[in-house]
């Protein structure tokens, strides 16, 4: 993957990763992620590369299960940097971003109230990489606290210390949002704004196969193939618009073609993919669909 990346952008990475490795606490090496993400195509993990290396806030868009945490734990492998994590509800609320206040005891025992960062200002004081997952599910309020965070000001005021905070070299915004999904909301446009956008779709072909017989408990070959082939088949109907997205999860693929390690693939296919779905018309389409293959 580096020898893809332009060579001042390599050597960039190179030097950034030496450089990190030797500040990093014990617990700061374990967020580090693991490079396991399977690229779709080739561009979708070398121009998230290349838009954090040019200091970028990059958005990966994508259903659920497509392989976005996977591309952001990739990306803080790549770059050797912790991947401090957020992830987006409807009560995320200041504190859970950026930490909250605390009573505690002083070396002298007396008491005294102590800031407890959250995951980004632990990532812009250090310099890491923030992941917020599902961006669109946070309330529409919540997230305009961090628009200087990501723009050039790379700065916010803690309001709970009234201490403005700038970030330190390295640090960097990857979020994630599964678009039209139920309890998401448009993204605002300011915050879109800040963000260059990355398409992450579902794996298909020879690289969902190698990502089968990778992680998979199954390993039969025969049977991997015509997983890969349900994966399109399902991914057809969903274009048609008879089946929602979720139906085309590889989370759900890979449960799919665990069980089917064990017990009969159509039996497999219904309780890891069609049993989810809440309409009987399109679990009959997903089963008749595995029927036709298996
Ligand atoms: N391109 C990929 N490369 C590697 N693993 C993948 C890929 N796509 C899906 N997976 C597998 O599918 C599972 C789900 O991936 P991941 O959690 O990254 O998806 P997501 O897009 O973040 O999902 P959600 O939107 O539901 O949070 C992972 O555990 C991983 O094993």
């Amino acid at each position: 993957m580096l020898s893809k990346l332009p060579q001042e952008m390599a050597d960039q990475i190179s030097v950034q990763k030496q450089r990190q490795a030797q500040g990093l606490t014990p617990l700061e090496q374990n967020l580090i992620g693991s490079a396991e993400f399977e690229a779709p195509q080739e561009d979708v993990l070398l121009d998230a590369a290349i838009a954090l290396c040019l200091e970028k806030n990059v958005l990966l868009k994508g259903p659920t299960g497509s392989g976005k945490t996977k591309l952001a734990e990739h990306l803080s492998s790549l770059f050797g940097q912790p991947l401090h994590a957020v992830n987006c509800s409807t009560d995320l609320d200041a504190e859970a971003l950026l930490g909250f206040k605390t009573l505690t005891h002083d070396k002298n025992g007396a008491p005294m109230i102590e800031f407890v960062p959250g995951p980004i200002m632990k990532a812009m004081t250090r310099g890491h990489f923030l992941y917020i997952d599902e961006i669109n599910m946070a309330k529409p309020e919540t997230l305009p606290l961090i628009n200087g965070v990501l723009d050039h000001r790379r700065a916010i005021t803690n309001p709970f210390t009234g201490e403005v905070v700038t970030a330190a070299e390295g640090f960097r915004v990857i979020a994630a949002l599964n678009e039209g999904y139920i309890g998401t909301v448009p993204l605002n446009e300011a915050l879109k704004n800040r963000f260059v956008s990355i398409e992450v779709p579902y794996l298909q072909g020879d690289a969902l196969y190698r990502l089968l017989i990778e992680k998979s408990k199954l390993k039969q070959e025969k049977m991997l193939r015509s997983f890969v082939q349900l994966s399109a088949d399902l991914l057809a109907l969903i274009q048609m618009g008879q089946l929602p997205d979720e139906a085309g999860s590889i989370r759900a693929l890979l449960d799919a073609c665990d069980l089917a390690a064990y017990i009969p693939p159509v039996r497999a296919v219904t309780r890891a993919i069609a049993d989810k779905l809440t309409d009987e018309r399109e679990r009959a389409a997903v089963i008749n669909t595995a029927e036709t293959l298996f």
